[in-house]
């Protein structure tokens, strides 16, 4: 496995410490060293970079060394790191109190800025009616699971190959992210009552959704997919795949979940990338409940689970479907996700769109010219490499691609000062603070990067 060697990034180390020694001390007291699997070079190796700072859209590590960003927190920075008036927000929330366990009237205004970016209330056309605030796209998928069970009183779950929502028990078969990063059909751990709760499908395939639902009927309480496919490198949904979802979910009396956490706000103005409002070809179609995450908190921990009143109506306090969580709401989080949204304008959203197609010219560019076959996959500003020349529909294409040529692209690129997700199965993720300078080190790393891709052999 190919691991970093010299740097050309800037500034120059500090000779305090190393990333190598803070991941040795880091394995003597965390779990693997890390407090996410992806985060720990498994699949890429070397040592993970150890970051203290970050500002638009640099990260830099305790070396010293500054690198352009393309992880971008996994989705939260949409305004690059540290954008001062999020900044300033959370300093003014922290100065009034770190955590009430109360609520709040920051903690509605957040609520109706999310109900009303989408569109809102579902009478007037718009996509939810009301939300629960939560801390993580886990415990929004994990509730929207338990409601959708709790609303139709029926006990199974389809979802996607390749799709990851989390980390909760029922949906880590054949799941994206580190599940797929790490080669795991599914986590141990999980006992087998709660695993064959779960239905697992090939993505964009509206049959085999229809034999499922053929095979049990009565007894599926809910379809949940990503709005777009982006936790096995990114896989869009085919024109009218999600709107297919939505109708067979809800010909057989189930709901459909969409998970927009990695999507939400990332992909459009209007809040969701659920396809009916970025593209005219797609038909309009009705969503029970979505779940929202990562850029509702502005790089803080606030997520969401939203939809239908009626339905939202079966959580407690109002109805029997528990959810709680100490921190639900916390200000310093609102506040982040507040001044997120509000900055986060139109021209935020072209700056996102025109850097994804310079980066995603690029990279098939400087592929192309070293002779490596490959697919620059794409959804709205989102995408990724795979390492096949046929563009892939399904985890099973996805898992065909060369991904041996993934480690060497990924620390040439490393090398020269531009950090990449460290996995193939993970999206790339631009802000609107990446500017000049932070593209021409991209565009002057490629050419490197995609020959040590092509030089790539299987181990
Ligand atoms: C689509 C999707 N759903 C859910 C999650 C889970 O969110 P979190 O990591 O905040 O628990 C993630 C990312 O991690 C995601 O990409
Ligand atoms: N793919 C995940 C989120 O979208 C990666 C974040 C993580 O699990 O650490």
């Amino acid at each position: 496995m190919a691991a970093p060697t010299s740097s050309t990034a800037s500034p120059a180390p500090t000779g305090r410490t190393s990333n190598e020694s803070e991941f040795a001390r880091a394995r003597k007291v965390i779990s693997g060293g890390v407090n996410s699997p992806v985060r720990a070079f498994g699949s890429v190796g070397g040592a993970p970079r150890f970051l203290v700072s970050a500002s638009g859209p640099y990260v830099t590590d305790v070396e010293g060394r500054e690198y352009v960003d393309l992880v971008a927190s996994w989705g939260p920075a949409i305004l690059g790191h540290a954008h001062p008036e999020v900044v300033t927000a959370v300093q003014d929330a922290a100065a009034l109190g770190l955590s009430f366990g109360a609520t709040t009237p920051a903690e509605t205004e957040l609520a109706e800025l999310v109900v009303r970016r989408l569109g809102g209330p579902r009478a007037s056309g718009g996509l939810i009616d009301e939300l629960r605030l939560v801390s993580t796209g886990t415990e929004a998928t994990m509730t929207a699971i338990r409601l959708a069970r709790g609303f139709t009183g029926r006990p199974l779950l389809v979802k996607f190959a390749g799709h990851y929502h989390g980390h909760s028990d029922g949906l880590l078969a054949a799941a994206g992210s580190g599940v797929a990063t790490f080669g795991l059909p599914a986590s141990a751990g999980v006992p087998e009552p709660i695993a064959e709760q779960t239905l697992v499908l090939p993505y964009n395939d509206p049959e085999a959704v229809r034999a499922a639902f053929a095979a049990h009927p009565g007894r599926i309480a809910a379809v949940i997919v990503e709005a777009a496919a982006a936790n096995m490198g990114v896989v869009a949904p085919d024109p009218g795949y999600n709107a297919a979802l939505a109708s067979i979910a809800h010909e057989h009396g189930a709901l459909l979940i969409l998970d927009e956490v990695l999507t939400g706000f990332r992909v459009a103005p209007d809040g969701y990338w659920g396809l009916q409002k970025t593209s005219s070809a797609e038909p309009a179609y009705d969503v029970d409940l979505v779940t929202f995450g990562k850029v509702i908190g502005g790089g803080m921990p606030v997520a969401a689970v939203g939809g239908r009143s009626d339905v939202l109506e079966h959580l407690a306090p109002n109805g029997p479907v528990y959810q709680a969580g100490t921190l639900s709401g916390n200000p310093l989080a609102v506040a982040a996700g507040l001044a997120t949204l509000r900055l986060a304008d139109q021209e935020t959203y072209a700056r996102l769109d025109r850097m994804s197609g310079t980066l995603r010219a690029a990279v098939s560019e400087a592929l192309t010219a070293a002779g490596v076959a490959h697919t620059v996959q794409s959804a709205g500003n989102l995408f990724s490499v795979l390492f096949a020349p046929e563009p892939a529909r399904d985890y099973e294409a996805v898992q065909a691609q060369e991904t041996f040529r993934f480690p060497p692209f990924f620390h040439a690129m490393l090398d020269r000062g531009v950090a990449l997700p460290p996995s193939v199965y993970e999206a790339w993720f631009v802000t609107a603070a990446h500017d000049d300078r932070a593209v021409t080190r991209i565009l002057d790393a490629l050419p490197h990067a995609a020959r040590a891709a092509a030089e790539a052999r299987p181990a």
